[in-house]
């Protein structure tokens, strides 16, 4: 069963990881529709802004990460209880796409001359304030709102995931980042996903690098 929705994205995490966390963490069934590369002219004019991902529901055509997110979180109640979670989840979103620009920028661009200067610098001056700002509600040891579960927290499990394949020891320094990516990881409708997922060899960007 397939549902009302259908994820068109390539066959990579990329961008569309944290909807595919969110929509098997929930048991939300969704058209999971991986394009090649050689198909991608004949579907890109037919994309808002020619990219994916994109989500739709039943007819509805909803592009941007951060819009298809949002609206999952509006569907499902993944968008805390009130304006002030909500701004605070907006705020803690556009965060984590600022380092994930920053690590995009070095896996595409520069890779061989600035992996190692990310890993050392970028990542525990950034990493930093994704601790603090975790610890600030129940002292890290919940969700990214404390009690309640959010679309944001698919967003921070992918890029703490993401960042431990490009450097396995990057989050030793950060022990609430750490044993959150950790409770995430076991949670049992993500660990059925990821065994899939794991046997698909979905790479995580597409140039192969990571
Ligand atoms: N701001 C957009 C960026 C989307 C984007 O960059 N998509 C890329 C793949 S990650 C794409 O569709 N590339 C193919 C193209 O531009 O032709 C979002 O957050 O969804």
């Amino acid at each position: 069963m397939t549902g009302q929705y259908k994820l068109t994205y390539f066959t990579i995490r990329g961008l569309a990881e944290q909807t595919r966390l969110l929509l098997n963490d929930h048991g939300i069934p969704f058209e999971d529709h991986q394009v090649e590369r050689a198909d991608w002219p004949k579907i890109k004019p037919t994309m808002q802004f020619g990219q994916v991902p994109c989500l739709h529901d039943v007819d509805v055509q909803i592009v941007q990460s951060g819009a298809i997110m949002r609206h999952l979180a509006r569907k499902h109640d993944l968008y805390g209880e009130n304006d002030c979670d909500r701004t605070y989840l907006d705020m803690f979103f556009d965060g984590i796409q600022d380092l994930h620009s920053k690590y995009v920028q070095m896996i595409y661009r520069e890779y061989e001359e600035k992996k190692d200067d990310f890993v050392k610098n970028t990542l525990p001056e950034e990493l930093a304030k994704f601790e603090k700002l975790l610890k600030s509600k129940k002292d890290g040891k919940g969700f990214i709102l404390g009690d309640k579960i959010s679309f944001v927290d698919y967003t921070l499990y992918e890029e703490l995931d993401i960042l431990q394949i490009l450097d396995a020891n990057c989050l030793n320094a950060f022990p609430a980042l750490k044993a959150y990516h950790e409770r995430m990881n076991i949670r049992p409708n993500l660990q059925d996903y990821l065994k899939h997922r794991e046997l698909a060899k979905l790479p995580v960007n597409a140039n192969g690098k990571q």
